[in-house]
């Protein structure tokens, strides 16, 4: 397993090789992306969510009811994680197998099959059931499964109020998504060490999440990194104090047939450090995932998408960074370059 990042900025203060992508994998951005910001508390919230993600694919939300202080600790707590010392880090779980539910790595599942590495570290895990989960969960920060547990149970939650606000806005009864389609959880909590020439690197290549919806938060607020491709181009997203940026993923897709599309981004490097926490709400890898029957009828509006297990398809998304976009076209994605 290749050094974390985090360890070799410490060790040496210079940066590493393979780390300088080539020009066409890494086009300028043109502007800003004026996401909007919704406010969770109004009544036409679900309304709201649905136009902007016809025309995003994300959208942030604020008056999500997650406390200011928890948000504070957790964000802290998780730049904390990659401020320890490399003999601490070394004892999370660095093993390279799928199903480990706790590991931190640096750039990618395929850094040793890469051409080009991300720059930035990674720490993930599942978190549902909770209790199983979180006995695999860093030792170091000593408040890191106090705050981190109490962060995902309220991240949970909200990501049950959105996706009902989501199924009520594409005709769907107000629990369907609350199933097999949305019982596993992953914390991934991306570092984006300090780069000293940003413009040739990246963080995070051109992707779409793999899941349902992905709650995501980072920190400091005025480091820029996110960036959205709309309209054939690439823009920068703000985003506002204590909103957390709701992506539409893959699976969203398929439920809805087609009719919501997931977000297409990816992540640039700052001479400052970045630190992210990305929420994924998953199916579980037994979940069988098709179009909803509700949504699809036989001559107007077939099925776009044929269906799969999960498992099967997260396999593929994780397994084939170069070629995923060929694979996901077998799954029925309607891919553009
Ligand atoms: O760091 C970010 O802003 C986004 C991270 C992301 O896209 C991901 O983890 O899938
Ligand atoms: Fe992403």
């Amino acid at each position: 397993m290749a050094n974390l990042l985090s360890d070799c900025i410490t060790a040496n203060g210079k940066t590493v090789e393979n780390y300088v992508f080539p020009p066409e994998r890494r086009p300028p951005i043109s502007g800003k992306a004026d996401v909007p910001i919704i406010d969770l508390q109004e009544e036409n919230a679900s309304k709201h969510i649905m136009k902007a993600i016809q025309e995003f694919g994300l959208f942030q939300v604020i008056n999500h009811g997650v406390s200011k202080d928890l948000i504070d600790e957790a964000l802290k707590v998780f730049k904390e994680v990659f401020e320890l010392p490399p003999e601490e880090k070394s004892k999370i779980n660095m093993e390279e197998d799928l199903n480990q539910f706790c590991r931190i790595y640096s750039s990618s599942y395929n850094f040793n099959t890469e051409k080009f590495h991300y720059w930035r570290d990674v720490l993930k895990h599942h978190c549902s059931p909770l209790e199983e989960c979180i006995k695999f969960w860093p030792q170091n920060p000593e408040n890191y499964k106090e705050i981190v547990g109490a962060y995902v149970t309220e991240l949970k939650d909200l990501g049950a109020r959105i996706l009902e606000c989501i199924s009520e806005g594409i005709g769907l009864e107000k629990g369907y998504f609350a199933s097999e389609l949305s019982a596993d959880n992953i914390l991934t909590v991306n570092h984006y060490p300090p780069c000293s020439n940003p413009s040739l690197t990246l963080g995070l290549t051109k992707h779409s999440d793999p899941n349902l919806i992905t709650i995501l938060q980072a920190v400091p607020l005025h480091v820029p990194g996110l960036e959205l491709f709309k309209d054939g181009q690439w823009l920068s997203v703000d985003t506002v104090p204590d909103a957390f940026v709701i992506f539409v993923g893959n699976q969203l897709e398929v439920v809805s047939n087609g009719g919501m599309k997931a977000a297409v981004h990816r992540v640039s490097n700052a001479t400052e450090a970045r630190t992210s926490a990305a929420f994924f709400i998953n199916p579980s890898y037994e979940c069988m995932v098709e179009p909803a029957k509700e949504l699809v009828q036989a001559e107007i509006n077939p099925p776009l998408f044929k269906a799969f297990k999960y498992r099967d398809f997260f396999k593929v998304y994780t397994g084939h960074d170069g070629e995923r976009h060929a694979i996901l076209e077998d799954f029925g994605f309607m891919i553009k370059p």
